[in-house]
């Protein structure tokens, strides 16, 4: 299956909110007709509602990909309108968090071909990770369709086994908001030390961007880009040594932090 097939035998997003108007944004921009696109979702949202796409109408019996993007525990809600299109060709790709293959195989029959994958937000701008992981009946074919589709907001990769999307999920899925929440603390630290609020922000925001494009471009390791702007005896020095503080700083935080999101993964797997 290629973009072709999906443009022609249609893509169906249950659930369009954050997440899957993020990926819509992304793939419309990529050149994907909105006519071939069909928005299941309560209260569409004003984005949706000007895309061109088909929301809440009769949906395709037989799409090429129907893309998952409820909350996990809308799941039992949303899920039975498309029971009818599983143990099919269609090709399921659910991006929940913590809701394994094996559930949707009970939901839509054990024969239905289903990737689970795990995106972040940044894929309304293209620059999105997706991790993906497939079940037998997906087989290569599936895991090709869903890589091609996530490639358009942004990489993918591929999981040797399905038990990694917690960590994942703790790590990408969630990680955006780590570094927004970075880019807020960074200028609430500035503000404390006299600058105002504006300007302060306007420097967190552009040094956690350019420090972002500068990791993902440069040769060097992030290890080693940090050496670099760490003059000995100066001030990033002085900073780093609270920042880096094995027993206060931001590695044990950071720890709790991935360990708090995978934990919370699991549990969703629970209901
Ligand atoms: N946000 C993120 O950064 C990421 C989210 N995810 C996953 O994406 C999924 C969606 O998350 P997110 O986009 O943040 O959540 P949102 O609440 O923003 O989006 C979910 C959407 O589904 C709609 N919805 C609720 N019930 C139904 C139904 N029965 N049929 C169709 N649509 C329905 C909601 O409508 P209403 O608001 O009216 O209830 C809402 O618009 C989750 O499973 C999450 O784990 C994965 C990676 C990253
Ligand atoms: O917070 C959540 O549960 C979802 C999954 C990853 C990002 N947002």
């Amino acid at each position: 299956m290629d973009m072709k097939d999906v443009a022609e035998k249609g893509l169906v997003l249950l659930g369009c909110g954050k997440m899957g108007s993020a990926m819509l944004q992304g793939w419309l921009a990529d050149g994907l007709p909105a006519t071939s696109v069909w928005v299941k979702d309560p209260y569409p949202n004003d984005f949706v509602q000007r895309a061109g796409v088909h929301v809440n109408a009769d949906l395709p019996a037989s799409p090429a990909i129907v893309i998952i993007a409820v909350k996990p525990q809308m799941m039992a809600d949303a899920l039975p309108v498309l029971a009818a299109m599983g143990n099919g060709t269609t090709l399921f790709v659910s991006v929940a968090a913590g809701i394994s293959i094996a559930t949707y195989e009970g939901m839509l029959g054990s024969e239905t071909p289903i990737v689970r994958a795990m995106p972040n937000t940044p894929a309304a701008v293209g620059k999105g990770i997706t991790a993906i992981v497939a079940n037998a009946h997906a087989g290569d074919d599936g895991l090709g369709a869903a890589e091609g589709l996530l490639q358009a907001v942004g990489q993918v990769v591929r999981l040797e086994r399905e038990e990694q999307m917690d960590a994942v999920t703790g790590v990408s899925g969630s990680g955006p908001a780590y570094v927004f929440h970075l880019i807020e603390t960074l200028a609430a630290a500035g503000e404390a030390q006299g600058l105002s609020a504006d300007l302060s922000m306007a420097l967190a925001k552009a040094t956690v961007a350019g420090a972002g494009v500068l990791a993902e471009l440069a040769e060097e390791t992030p290890e080693q880009l940090r050496i670099n702007v760490t003059s000995p005896n100066g001030t990033t020095q002085a900073g780093l040594e609270e920042l880096m503080d094995p027993a206060n700083g931001l590695p044990p935080l950071m720890l709790r932090t991935v360990g708090a999101a995978t934990l919370r993964s699991r549990e969703l797997a629970n209901g």
